[in-house]
């Protein structure tokens, strides 16, 4: 090994990512600094799906580069380790938190700015990330911004398959219309996750009005069926509450793709031009809706950031080659997205299994 296991730096529900300190004795130059994202090989589905995905991208400025991956034997337990670039500043969910809860709207646009220019390239690869949120944006010294955690990546028009008839990929509150009511997984998912992200940063609160202990039922059929939408933040400029309804529109045909959102007036807009309009909104006589109105949501659904059943972990192929390989299997279990939901959140008591940051559905 020409490496040695350096401090623990994060933990995900799949994996723990560490420092790596180069051994000196294996490296001839210097290497970059990396993290090395380490799980049990048995469980390594999901890491392996992610450097398959990050491979097939190639370089992009807002993607976490992948510098290959090996496998160990530690403490009697083989081990599959992915090497990434390090991301010296944390993720941007720590940022908000650094920032007193919430980052003001220049900053917010600036995020968003880079993550568009992520999912512009991974889009016109052909892929979805299916699972943006603040904790996979990773941020760096020189101001950098990356999108990172491809563990659940897919590529576009593949079906999940009969392993996702009952399963949610990614944050259930960041979860599009389509994903509750067709289990569709493409690229405009990312667009409503980003809305999602953009609402976060600017509230430090979560898009929906979510408590902890809610029926679950009730919120995915407010997000798959009814006609509501996340509360737009009042205090936000009007670009920037255009651009949310851009970002969640129901129909995903008819969603603002990440090249077109790029081309927005928020993001094109300088902090000037934000600020007098903000001005001339306050002057306007227009009644206000608080986002205070809406009580306050928990950062993340049931405290855990998955929700996922455990079938998946019983799984010995990679999500990748899963998914490819079910691609003709079409599933016919869609009869209405009411059925879906029902499938999802069985609303006869449901028994909401707990265990580590997975809920499993029975
Ligand atoms: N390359 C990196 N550099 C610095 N920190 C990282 C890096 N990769 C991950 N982390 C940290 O580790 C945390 C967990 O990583 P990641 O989200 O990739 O793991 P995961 O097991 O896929 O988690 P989950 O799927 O639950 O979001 C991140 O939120 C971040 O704080």
């Amino acid at each position: 090994m020409q490496w040695i296991r350096g401090q623990t730096i994060g933990c995900g529900s799949f994996s723990t990512v560490n420092l790596v300190v180069p051994n000196k004795k294996g490296f001839s130059q210097c290497p970059p600094p990396m993290a090395v994202k380490s799980c049990e090989n048995i469980n390594s589905d999901s890491l392996k799906n992610e450097k398959e995905v990050l491979d097939q991208l190639g370089f992009c400025p807002q993607i976490i580069r992948c510098f290959g991956d090996e496998y160990t034997v530690e403490n009697d337990e083989k081990l599959y380790n992915l090497f990434l670039e390090y991301a010296n500043k944390g993720s941007l969910a720590d940022q908000v938190k650094k920032s007193g809860g919430n980052l003001v709207e220049s900053d917010v646009r600036r995020y968003a700015r880079s993550i568009l220019e992520g999912l512009r390239f991974l889009h016109a690869k052909g892929f979805a990330h299916c699972d943006i949120k603040l904790q996979n944006i990773l941020l760096f010294g020189n101001g950098d911004v990356k999108i990172a955690d491809f563990g659940l990546a897919k590529r576009n028009g593949k079906e999940g398959g009969e392993r996702w008839r009952l399963e949610i990929r990614g944050t259930p509150l960041n979860i599009a219309p389509e994903s509750v009511n067709e289990n569709e997984y493409d690229s405009p998912v990312d667009i409503w996750a980003l809305g999602c992200a953009v609402v976060e940063m600017f509230t430090g609160k979560s898009a929906w009005n979510f408590k902890p202990g809610t029926n679950v039922a009730a919120l995915l059929i407010k997000i798959g069926v009814r006609d509501e939408l996340p509360a737009i933040p009042a205090e936000l400029s009007e670009q920037g509450k255009d651009f949310l309804r851009k970002c969640f529109v129901k129909d995903p045909k008819n969603r603002w793709t990440a090249e077109m959102l790029l081309d927005h007036p928020f993001m094109a807009g300088d902090d000037e031009t934000i600020a007098m309009n903000r001005c001339e909104e306050e002057a306007s006589t227009s009644p206000k809706c608080s986002f205070e109105e809406f009580s306050v949501s928990p950062r993340l659904p049931f405290d855990f950031p998955y929700w996922v059943s455990t079938q998946s972990t019983a799984s010995s192929q990679s999500n990748f080659q899963q998914n490819s390989s079910l691609v003709s299997s079409s599933p016919s279990y869609v009869s209405s997205p009411l059925d879906r939901i029902r499938q999802l959140a069985c609303d006869q008591a449901p028994n909401w299994s707990v265990c580590g940051s997975w809920i499993t559905l029975r």
